[in-house]
């Protein structure tokens, strides 16, 4: 590790170096978010390199926008599994033959096993469509309209065993519009989650963003449990946007 001056150091943090480290993406589907993270290591805005896309559903687009774009792209269906254990075994063992430094879950649409989580702890993010803890699970958009929230949104969290219920890293907040529709707010979301990830992502393998047991802290300091609420502007301004 190289040597830094204090001049370096972040309220005594020093952030790592990041120009070896190796990301792991798993997909379910269609993977803009991956995309938005491969449009930033195609800028080297990344901090790492994603060294392979891995989906449990075989037709998954992502799998081509990885393909696209050189990485190694892997398909393990989980229907051919007698079990989410033995699932869970098989894919940890395709995600360690890459040697990942971070596991970033983007639409991969499966419960994790404990033993999963326990084997990458620490070092898994995962993207939800929702202002956690509000709205744990699926079909998020649809929840929040029927209970008319007039904000909505989505959040970088570090994955544990209990579902969607890991340390908050960032969120992002859209306001929802008078006759909003699912289409609408999930485009609105979506919009807001290709910013937010890759910042995250970023902050991690820079060893800015780190989990300390249960909480999640960034440069050193801890996070509120909902995390750092991130505006539009602060994202693309942290993203050095055009
Ligand atoms: N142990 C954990 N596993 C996962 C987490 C987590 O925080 N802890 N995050 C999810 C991502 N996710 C929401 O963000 C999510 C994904 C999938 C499901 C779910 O109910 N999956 C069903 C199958 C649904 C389908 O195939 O359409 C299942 O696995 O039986 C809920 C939430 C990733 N995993
Ligand atoms: N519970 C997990 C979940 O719903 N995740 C959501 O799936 C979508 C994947 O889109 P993408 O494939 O275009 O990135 C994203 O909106 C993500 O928040």
């Amino acid at each position: 590790m190289s040597e830094t001056s204090p001049s370096d150091t972040l309220n005594g943090f020093t952030p790592e170096p990041s120009s070896t480290r190796r990301v792991v993406v798993l997909i379910s589907g269609n993977g803009s978010n991956l995309q938005a993270l491969i449009d930033e290591q195609t800028h080297d805005r990344l901090g790492g390199e994603i060294v392979a896309v891995i989906s449990n559903v075989a037709d998954a687009y992502g799998l081509q926008r990885a393909r696209d774009a050189g990485i190694d792209a892997v398909v393990l269906p989980h229907g051919e599994y007698d079990s989410r254990e033995a699932y869970d075994s098989a894919l940890i063992k395709v995600i360690e033959r890459h040697e990942p430094d971070l596991v970033v879950l983007a639409g991969f649409m499966r419960i994790l096993t404990r033993r999963f989580v326990q084997r990458f702890h620490g070092r898994m993010l995962n993207i939800h469509p929702s202002l956690l803890p509000a709205y744990r699970g699926l079909n998020t958009h649809a929840k929040a309209l029927a209970d008319g929230v007039t904000e909505h949104g989505c959040s970088v969290h570090f994955v544990t065993e209990e579902l969607d219920g890991g340390p908050v890293a960032i969120q992002a907040v859209v306001e929802v519009s008078a006759g909003e529709t699912e289409a609408s707010l999930k485009e609105k979301v979506h919009a807001r989650e290709h910013l937010i990830y890759p910042i995250a992502v970023k902050w991690f393998l820079e060893g800015r963003l780190r989990l300390a047991g249960e909480i999640a802290t960034f440069d050193g300091m801890s996070l509120p449990p909902r995390g750092m609420r991130m505006s539009h502007a602060d994202a693309a301004e942290e993203l050095d946007e055009e």
